[in-house]
């Protein structure tokens, strides 16, 4: 059976040709860097349908257009392809080090093609640049995949091993057979499947594209549907979840920890500086906050200008010092320096877990009531709800320490 691979070609460009404006009419559903993703994914198509048929017109057009203006669209169209995925995968996009394995590969081809036509040194320039690319995608995915990875994932990484498999076959045979270097179109059994293959890339490779795309949007509307938009901690229904899930797994005490934290006379912020800028004091103090819990602590907003944070396999003393520690952060934080805020400070009712505690509710309530306390003993201050034989608790600087509310 004889193919002929310039047909091939022509027909693996005009797949990409149908798929390009229906991806791009596409990226008006969403926003962000899945939008970008795809805008480029789209544009990508459309060059590699330039980049193609230029090639396919090989001998009938100048080589300046074949070789050199080929070459040069499809090496940007590589370099994006690479862009596209790495936004994807949540990688630095690294597009200068792209645009210069682009531009090196695609200067080697243009001088390999007119100054000094040699065709297997062509393919070699090429290889090395689609190698370089493949490793930036490589090593975004590996951690991915490390990571648990997805379905989408996985079939994005046999794609890529389908088109370095298609490249090593072609390389290899112009290895083993130096007399077959007579161009791409050229039949020979490893044009042929690096051809067909190439042929049917932009659909196999668009697929694993859109299913990771997929997986993108929705993990980012499951993370914007969790979060809280204002401070950026947890909203109240991923509170309830992460709650839950803390309450399940604790077992006996120092497993489990919860803290309570309001910013003391909030209101006279908003009374006195206006509501917006007590946003803006509120998005402020709350990025501090979430920088003293990293997971697996848990911080959410509970409401207004109060927090829960829940500490697992974290005991009452040390909760109650990594409180203190926040409440001095929080009092030395610069807040909206240009609206001439004073700086704020927080009450925290801290609680531990207890086996007797039926749900977390309960757990929580303690922390609350233990908040209020601090709230009656003037704020900006520590207080937890502890059994009577549990150390005082410190206090303030200037302060006496806090004695301890017996436990209900
Ligand atoms: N700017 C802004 N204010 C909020 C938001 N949510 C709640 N608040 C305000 O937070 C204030 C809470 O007031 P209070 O409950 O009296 O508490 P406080 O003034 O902080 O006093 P203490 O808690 O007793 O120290 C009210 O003025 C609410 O309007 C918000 O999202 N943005």
């Amino acid at each position: 059976m004889h193919i002929d691979l310039a047909t091939i070609a022509l027909f693996g460009a005009l797949q990409a040709l149908l798929l390009a404006p229906l991806l791009l009419a596409a990226t008006r559903a969403y926003a962000g860097v899945a939008r970008t993703s795809l805008r480029i994914w789209g544009t990508v198509l459309l060059l590699q349908v330039a980049g193609w048929v230029l090639m396919g017109l090989r001998g009938q057009v100048s080589d300046w257009l074949s070789i050199v203006l080929a070459n040069g669209v499809l090496m940007v169209s590589y370099a994006e392809t690479t862009r596209a995925l790495r936004l994807l995968l949540g990688a630095p996009q690294r597009r200068a080090l792209l645009l210069a394995i682009g531009v090196a590969g695609w200067l080697g081809i243009a001088w390999f093609g007119v100054a000094v036509p040699d065709y297997r040194v062509r393919v070699y320039i090429a290889s090395l640049a689609l190698g370089c690319y493949l490793l930036l995608l490589a090593w975004p995915l590996r951690h991915a995949l490390r990571r648990g990875g997805s379905t989408a994932q996985r079939v994005m990484l046999l794609v890529l091993l389908g088109a370095l498999a298609g490249w090593l076959v072609r390389l290899g045979g112009l290895v083993l057979h130096p007399a077959n270097a007579a161009g791409l179109l050229a039949y020979s059994p490893a044009n042929a499947a690096q051809m067909i293959y190439s042929a049917v890339e932009p659909v196999l490779a668009s697929v694993g594209f859109l299913l990771m795309y997929n997986e993108s949007v929705q993990t980012e509307l499951h993370r914007l549907a969790r979060t809280d938009p204002l401070t950026g901690t947890l909203n109240r229904l991923a509170l309830d979840e992460e709650s839950l899930r803390l309450f399940r797994a604790a077992d006996r005490p120092n497993t489990l920890a919860a803290l309570v934290i309001d910013i003391d006379h909030f209101k006279r912020i908003n009374d006195e500086f206006g509501h917006a800028t007590g946003d803006r004091v509120l998005a402020t103090l709350a990025a501090g906050i979430r920088r003293q819990f990293q997971p697996p602590a848990v911080l959410g907003r509970m409401g207004g200008e109060e927090f829960l944070a829940l500490l697992p396999g974290t005991g009452l003393a040390e909760a109650m010092a990594l409180a203190e520690r926040l409440r001095v952060a929080v009092a030395a934080m610069p807040l909206v320096p240009d609206a001439g805020i004073p700086g704020v400070t927080i009450s925290v009712g801290i609680a531990a877990y207890r086996p007797e505690d039926t749900d977390v509710h309960a757990l929580v309530r303690r922390a609350d009531r233990a908040l209020y306390d601090a709230k009656r003993a003037g704020r900006d201050r520590v207080v937890a709800t502890v059994d009577d034989a549990s150390p005082a608790l410190p206090g303030p600087a200037g302060r006496p320490p806090q004695r301890p509310r017996p436990a209900e």
